[in-house]
């Protein structure tokens, strides 16, 4: 563990403290005496002014009874147990700031270098920051907007504005909107860069700050059913977990099934939040600052979140796109991706589609997509499982390679072959106890055991013992997380802000090339409307609509084959990508954008369905000579269209509320069935079934046809062989009124529009 206190005077770095808290050397002097470890000839500075004391992982400072004193982070206090970021001042009498001396704490890791530096405000009106050469402050990072926030000089107050940047700029935790006054000491969040308002200048770090992650009283409480009817029963599926992990460390949490791994994470995580604790990312309260840390953490399913049809450059060209600020040029876009190509070692497999990957390259590009936003903390689940034991080793290789570039990982696994790869490992027992938590070589001490699949054993007979044995250790004292200060409240998280219309064009150009990409499903979904077609001529006279009868059944099958195709083409739209979607949602997913981009493409994939089937079908057959808006082909397609799209908005209302394709396609015959039964041309629709019957798309398409084949006017066939019958009903709504089929084109409509907002409503259901 190694730290650095950078001293300043006047505005200007004189030296810097660099701290190995594992060396002999405790104590740190300052003051004006030449025999303090870093002196200062300033008549403000006393001749011993202050200590700094090493005490295990921590820093704290103490005032020896000097004139001035110390101010920490603000506030007149003897001595602190310092934090990252933490500003120490020694200002004279007149508090004149300017003229003062200042030291700044921050942490290291053993292989990352973190620096802290100034930026003076003094006669300075606007200071820009951004990733470009040309801004003020230039903070390198793929989640900094070339432009991406200023801050403006206003009378005698200097004020923070985002530029409506991509990632956004945090004021002390809150996403800055408009212009924001800054107040002395005040944290400004870029990227993952630290911004420290201080009076007259901004202290910034720079470069590649790993993130340390202490969690402090984790504890989860369940309700658990016992069976039907049975009343639930309290449960605790996470037990006081307290962990500290260090910056660029790779942990793994092992376990038995259901030991509460996934739970511990997501508590880490953020995603799923734990009933009591709390979770501190470089001494920040994570759960308080959620949005502002979103951005750079990684996090792979044990699901792969990559499309199966796409090459593995396209797919990270298309996650960058999605992913990096919205002013990348396609320059940084194609160096990113190249980037993290290399930093999975996917070199050579760029061309490939993923679904010709082997098991273990699928879960390198799984990984690629979330390298792409350069996260800082990254969580796996089950990175390794379903792999080979030669895969498994190279993929914890790879972990280890890229913990040492500066990233903090945390995974779940059951590769405990190669456990001696991680720094830590976190053993839980059943009912989320920590049994063990530290290097997993004492772990093989701790339990008495020589292989660390024994552990399992210990942990899955007598998890209450070990959890006591673990609190009473050595490594439970040496491992414990930093004591939060003054823990924060919890609050929800909000989703950042990105620009719906870029999303919506990159979305559509992501599902085209996914729906070209799948050769076979859309050559299947195109031919179905021609198949039905050329079928049915099979069956129909040359002049079905010379007689009542006939039309009936040609207006049947027209207005079922529209609902039909049109539900076939969305059932699975979602549902098939269920995990990518849960990732970009928890990342930048908009849902209008998303379900826009859905829109459009089935949209003309249904209206050239209407358009293939009603030319094919009117080709053959004779049509009424008369139309209502001069073109019966016209009227047919437009119908069929609507029909086909009503129906494909339904399919998507399905396809967002279950958890999987087979599901929804078992759903599929609940809908269509009662479309066959509720269009109103087989059986008559009374009372309850006219109430239902309105909610079938097949009814109103089935009237709008009629309409257009004028029914009413269609003779039954019987009196075609010169029988007299009594005469029939001649229902209204087939009147041949140009007012009534627009009538059923404008329900046809709604009932898109509904099912739109419908699934909308249940994919923002699903994000709690
Ligand atoms: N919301 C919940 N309500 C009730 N029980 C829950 C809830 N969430 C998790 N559990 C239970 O808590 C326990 C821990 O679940 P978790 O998924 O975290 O275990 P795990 O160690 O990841 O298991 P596995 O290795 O099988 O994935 C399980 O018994 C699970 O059924």
């Amino acid at each position: 563990m190694k730290s650095a206190i950078t001293v300043s005077y006047k505005g200007d770095v004189v030296t810097t403290i660099d701290i190995d808290h594992s060396s002999q050397k405790k104590f740190y002097t300052f003051g004006r005496s030449t025999k303090n470890d870093v002196f200062l000839q300033s008549a403000i500075v006393s001749n011993e002014h202050l200590v700094f004391e090493v005490r295990g992982d921590q820093v704290y400072v103490r005032d020896l009874n000097s004139t001035n004193g110390m101010f920490i982070n603000g506030e007149k206090q003897p001595s602190a147990v310092l934090n990252n970021g933490d500003v120490i001042r020694i200002d004279d009498l007149s508090n004149n700031h300017n003229e003062g001396v200042m030291f700044i704490y921050s942490l290291h890791s053993s292989n990352i270098d973190e620096k802290w530096l100034e930026y003076s405000l003094r006669e300075k009106t606007e200071v820009t920051i951004g990733r470009e050469d040309s801004n003020e402050i230039v903070i390198v990072h793929s989640l900094v907007s070339r432009q991406h926030a200023m801050i403006e000089k206003l009378g005698s107050h200097f004020y923070i504005e985002d530029f409506k940047s991509t990632n956004g700029t945090f004021l002390n935790g809150k996403r800055v909107t408009g212009k924001q006054k800054l107040e002395p000491l005040d944290t400004i969040f870029i990227g993952s860069t630290k911004l420290i308002f201080h009076e007259d200048k901004i202290i910034y770090n720079v470069e590649s700050s790993g993130l340390r992650l202490d969690a402090i009283h984790i504890s989860k409480f369940v309700e658990e059913s016992k069976g039907f009817l049975k009343p639930k029963q309290p449960k605790t599926i996470l037990d006081d977990i307290s962990i500290g992990i260090k910056a660029g460390e790779l942990v793994s949490i092992i376990g038995g099934s259901g030991a509460g791994k996934s739970t511990f994470m997501d508590a880490l995580n953020g995603f799923r939040l734990p009933t009591e604790g709390s979770v501190l990312i470089n001494d920040d309260d994570f759960y308080e600052n959620y949005e502002a840390y979103k951005n750079i953490i990684g996090y792979v399913p044990q699901q792969d979140i990559v499309y199966d049809t796409l090459s593995v450059e396209d797919m990270l060209t298309y996650a960058a796109r999605l992913r990096m600020p919205e002013d990348s040029t396609e320059e940084e876009i194609q160096a990113r991706v190249d980037q993290v190509i290399r930093d999975v070692e996917l070199e050579g497999r760029e061309d490939v589609l993923i679904k010709q990957l082997s098991g273990g390259q699928r879960k390198r590009a799984s990984i690629a997509v979330e390298l792409l936003a350069d996260p800082k903390l990254f969580f796996l689940d089950e990175p390794t499982s379903g792999l080979d034991p030669g895969m498994e080793r190279n993929m914890m290789q790879l972990l280890r390679k890229l913990s040492n570039q500066g990233k903090t990982i945390i995974l779940i696994t059951h590769a405990t072959a190669n456990l001696m790869l991680c720094d830590k490992v976190v053993i839980l027992g059943f009912g989320g106890k920590l049994c063990y938590f530290g290097p997993p070589s004492g772990s093989l001490q701790f339990f008495g055991v020589k292989d660390y699949a024994d552990i399992y054993d210990c942990i899955n007979k007598h998890s209450s013992d070990w959890q006591m044995r673990f609190k009473q250790s050595e490594y439970y004292s040496y491992f414990k997380p930093l004591e939060v200060k003054t823990p924060k409240p919890i609050s929800a998280p909000e989703v950042a802000d990105r620009s719906s219309m870029k999303q919506f064009s990159i979305l559509c150009k992501r599902y085209l090339k996914l729906t070209l990409a799948d050769k076979q499903r859309s050559i299947v979904l195109l031919l179905q409307a021609p198949f039905i077609a050329f079928v049915l001529l099979l069956v129909v006279s040359d002049n079905p609509i010379q007689f009542y009868e006939s039309s009936k059944e040609l207006i049947f099958t027209i207005a079922s084959t529209g609902v039909w195709i049109g539900l076939l083409n969305s059932i699975q739209e979602i549902t098939k990508e269920n995990d990518i979607y849960r990732r970009e949602r928890a990342v930048n997913l908009k849902l209008i954008p998303y379900i826009s981009s859905k829109l459009i493409i089935l949209g003309v994939l249904s209206f050239v369905q209407a358009v293939l089937f009603v030319a094919i079908l009117t080709q053959f057959i004779t049509l009424p000579t008369e139309s209502l808006l001069g073109s019966i082909r016209l009227e047919l397609m437009i119908t069929l269209f609507l029909t086909t799209f009503a129906a494909t908005t339904l399919g998507l209302v399905i396809s967002s509320m279950v958890s999987n394709s087979d599901r929804a396609m078992g759903i599929a015959p609940y809908l269509l069935i009662p479309q066959l039964i509720l269009n109103g041309l087989v059986f008559k629709l009374e009372g309850a079934a006219e109430v239902i019957s309105n909610l079938a798309i097949s009814k109103w398409a089935a009237r709008a046809i009629g309409i257009s084949f004028d029914l009413n006017s269609r003779p039954l066939e019987i009196e075609d062989s010169g029988f007299r019958v009594p005469q029939r009903d001649l229902p209204e709504y087939f009147d041949y009124e140009l007012s009534l089929l627009y009538q059923n084109w404008m329900i046809l409509v709604g009932v898109a529009v509904i099912c739109i907002i419908a699934s909308i409503v249940s994919l923002k259901l699903k994000d709690n």
